[in-house]
């Protein structure tokens, strides 16, 4: 279970927002929503332990992630605005080396297999700075189905995603919850999950 509280998130001068608090038990899913520079990716990098909330605690399974200390890491993957790879590195070295900083190790058929869920037959082996956005966001989000963790963290996961990999996503997100996932995601987008989700709108 992921608990937040009374969380608060202090930018200069600026209070972005304060007393938040919620929970999350297996197979939920918050949605962030507000406008920019509210605070959501703030909100997740806390989450993530990134960033230290200027007051209050995250809790993951009942402890403090400062508590868990690399163990907490494990438990979730977190999917960032930027693409996150190596940009003379091919998707496929990105995804095996990047598992293996993960401690998971894959197969070579694995990644191809998990390349192609993620429609980038043929650029296995392109470098990734010879790939679109669209098509690095998917290489990134590939992850997902390579690194089994139970929380997903995941900021703006349909930006420059075509209509095809955006159903991609919301399925993969909902296929996580009906698992007994938990995910917190920011959006700008109508995603249309299956599963009830909590919506919280940051800075209002
Ligand atoms: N390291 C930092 N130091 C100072 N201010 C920061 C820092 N990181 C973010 N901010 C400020 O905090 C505010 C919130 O930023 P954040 O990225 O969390 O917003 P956001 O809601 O995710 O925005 P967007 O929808 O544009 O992605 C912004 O005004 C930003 O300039």
């Amino acid at each position: 279970m992921l608990e937040v509280i009374n969380l608060q998130c202090v930018r200069g001068e600026r209070s972005l927002f304060d007393s938040l608090s919620f929970q999350l038990k297996a197979g939920e899913c918050l949605l962030l929503q507000g406008e920019n520079g509210s605070g959501k990716t703030s909100l997740l990098r806390m989450l993530v332990g990134l960033t230290p909330p200027t007051t209050g605690t995250v809790h993951w399974n009942g402890r403090p992630i400062k508590q868990w200390g690399d163990e907490y890491g494990r438990e979730l993957l977190y999917c960032g605005h930027s693409p996150g790879l190596k940009e003379d590195l091919s998707a496929t070295e990105n995804l095996t080396f990047g598992s293996a900083l993960a401690d998971i190790q894959v197969g070579s058929s694995t990644v191809y297999d998990v390349l192609h869920q993620a429609g980038l037959r043929g650029c296995e082996h392109l470098p990734v700075r010879a790939l679109s956005q669209g098509q690095k966001r998917r290489v990134n989000l590939a992850r997902l189905l390579l690194q089994k963790r139970a929380l997903w963290l995941l900021d703006e996961p349909l930006t420059a995603l075509d209509t095809k990999a955006s159903r991609w996503i919301v399925e993969l997100i909902d296929r996580h919850l009906g698992d007994g996932g938990i995910a917190v995601l920011t959006t700008h987008q109508d995603m249309k999950l299956a599963h009830a989700t909590q919506t919280i709108r940051v800075g209002a």
